[in-house]
């Protein structure tokens, strides 16, 4: 998928959501344990009654990687039920990966070729040569992670280095990278305030923004101070929309914390 054909969705749908997929086999609702593949039980349904609300779904590989085999066999089938019945959808693998150059090839391989997701989430410490393998893609994506939403993030994301903090070297620094336009970055929702400098050094880059919801930030604020004329947003809602029922009702309660999001949304690409 181009940005282009994204941009062109977050029009049409009225939308910035992305669904984020982690799906805790603890607080799926109890009788899709009975089920031969019980996550992807539960990611269908959630993607059938949500996809005209979202465009793009965010499976987070911890919660699959986290059963071995099994877990990567339903995240497998999750990718291709994603490609197969939503091919307009934006998939990414959030998988936060990143290494030295050759490793970091197998990687972009393993979510590019094998899985065929969009775009994978990605560390930047290691640098230049452990992002740019993940560029070398046509119509894929890294999203590089900038300004975290956790409190861990002014651990060392915000010193400031050079005269500058950490993220916004980061920001920089990955802008001049071969084949940068195929970057993304992550900026948390609850630093929502700092998008406006964030927006200063990557004025046109598409945002991943997790953390309204279960972690608290505005949806309201991360639009007025990130939005661009392409808009350049996807917010990131998993818990607060999956889990919004752990009863028979799970995908319909889904549905509804969603369209809540999604009218808000409305609202606010009509300022
Ligand atoms: O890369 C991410 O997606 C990510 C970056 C970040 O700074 N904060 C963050 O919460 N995330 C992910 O976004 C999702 C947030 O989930 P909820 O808090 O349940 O909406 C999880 O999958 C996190 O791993």
């Amino acid at each position: 998928m181009t940005q282009k054909e994204l941009s062109q969705q977050i029009k049409l749908k009225k939308s910035f959501l992305c669904v984020g997929l982690d799906i805790d086999l603890e607080k799926i609702p109890p009788h899709l344990l009975q089920e031969e593949d019980p996550m992807f039980a539960f990611a269908k349904a959630i993607i059938d009654t949500t996809h005209d609300l979202c465009v793009a779904y965010k499976p987070n590989t911890a919660f699959f990687e986290a059963y071995g085999v099994k877990g990567w066999q339903s995240l497998e089938k999750t990718i291709q039920y994603l490609n197969k019945n939503y091919p307009d959808h934006f998939t990414i693998a959030d998988a936060k990966r990143g290494d030295i150059g050759n490793t970091s090839t197998r990687y972009a391989k393993a979510f590019f070729e094998d899985l065929n997701f969009d775009s994978v989430t990605i560390a930047p410490y290691m640098g230049k040569d452990s992002v740019e393998p993940f560029l070398e893609f046509e119509d894929k994506f890294a999203i590089l992670l900038a300004l975290t939403s956790n409190a861990g993030a002014f651990d060392f994301q915000t010193k400031t280095i050079d005269r500058l903090p950490l993220y916004q070297q980061v920001l920089k620094t990955t802008s001049q990278y071969k084949n940068s336009e195929r970057l993304m970055y992550v900026v948390g929702a609850t630093k929502a305030e700092y998008l406006q400098d964030i927006r200063k050094i990557v004025p046109d880059s598409f945002l991943l923004v997790p953390g309204v919801g279960a972690q608290g930030g505005s949806l309201e604020e991360v639009y007025k101070y990130g939005a661009n004329d392409q808009v350049g947003l996807l917010v990131n809602s998993s818990r607060g929309i999956i889990y919004a029922s752990q009863q028979e009702d799970f995908a319909e309660a889904a549905r509804a914390k969603a369209m809540q999001m999604q009218v808000e949304m409305a609202t606010l690409l009509r300022l």
